[in-house]
């Protein structure tokens, strides 16, 4: 195996490493020894069957849990055992399946709460005072991005799914994280609501790392550089998305099956 690169100005870096991470549930191997680097810049998808340990996988890296054993680097730095808003300042954001909005505040609200919750704001009056020039504009700056300026003062219980969920990607990248992972970013959505997001996330993590759960494989094609698939707690296949589609065990285990559903939904009149 080649070791990466580990030059002064971490160039050759892998953005986020993992080495052999084992996660055990009691005497069960859930997750059994994975091993991936993720290049800078690079979009990533994990796919495989329910199950697989996904999930679990993106608690271990965000530090909702910690690995029984092995390794986990972001940007050539362990975070394994870190506890997740410590990772979060080292430079990962997390958007989860279940929603994690504040219903009560409007869009700017929230995107100003995650700014100056990542800048570390510890609730003394003349540092809140200090940050929040500059947490405001950050966050209309946010807005701005992720395609919410017209629903600035909406609370966030009143916007429609798919702008809650790309609030959500607001709040992830709130912090100016450099890596970002996204649980099933487009599940619920309709197709054309999932193209428009494909598109925002595309924009949204230009020139970030992504690090994606997704059970859409047209989001997963179009998305990823590479595709990292997960069976039983390991990685099968991790390589461009024509090879993971080309690789027979792969086909076996998972994309077979999905691929053959998609079809048949697709020509369902
Ligand atoms: N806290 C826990 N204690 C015991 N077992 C757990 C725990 N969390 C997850 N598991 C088990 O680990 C396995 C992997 O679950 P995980 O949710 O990570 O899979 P997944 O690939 O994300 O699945 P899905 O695609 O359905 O979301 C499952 O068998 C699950 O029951």
């Amino acid at each position: 195996m080649t070791q990466p690169d580990r030059r002064a100005d971490g160039a050759g870096v892998p953005a986020l490493e993992l080495r052999n991470v084992v996660k055990r549930f009691g005497k069960t191997e859930i997750i059994r020894g994975v091993s991936l680097a993720v290049r800078r810049g690079e979009r990533v998808a994990i796919i495989g069957p329910n199950g697989a340990g996904k999930s679990t996988l993106f608690d271990l890296i965000s530090g909702r849990s910690a690995p029984s054993s092995g390794e986990i680097l972001l940007n050539g730095r362990r975070i394994d055992g870190k506890k997740p808003f410590e990772i979060h300042r080292l430079g990962l954001g997390r958007s989860f399946q279940i929603t994690n909005l504040f219903p009560k505040l409007s869009a700017f609200e929230n995107l100003r709460c995650g700014v100056l919750w990542s800048l570390g704001y510890r609730y003394t009056f003349l540092k809140f005072l200090a940050d929040l020039d500059d947490a405001n504009d950050r966050a209309e700056q946010l807005l701005e991005r992720i395609g919410l300026r017209q629903k600035r003062n909406m609370l966030a219980m009143h916007l429609t799914y798919a702008e809650q969920r790309a609030l959500e990607i607001g709040l992830a990248i709130a912090g100016g994280a450099n890596v970002i992972l996204l649980d099933e970013p487009t599940a619920g959505m309709s197709q054309s609501e999932t193209r428009r997001f494909v598109e925002l996330i595309r924009e949204v993590t230009e020139g970030k790392t992504l690090l994606m759960v997704e059970h859409d494989m047209g989001v997963v094609f179009s998305l990823a550089d590479r595709i990292a698939v997960l069976a039983y707690g390991e990685v099968i296949a991790f390589d461009t998305p024509q090879a993971v589609r080309a690789n027979p065990r792969v086909q076996e285990a998972y994309l077979g099956s999905v691929l053959a559903e998609q079809q048949a939904a697709e020509s369902d009149p």
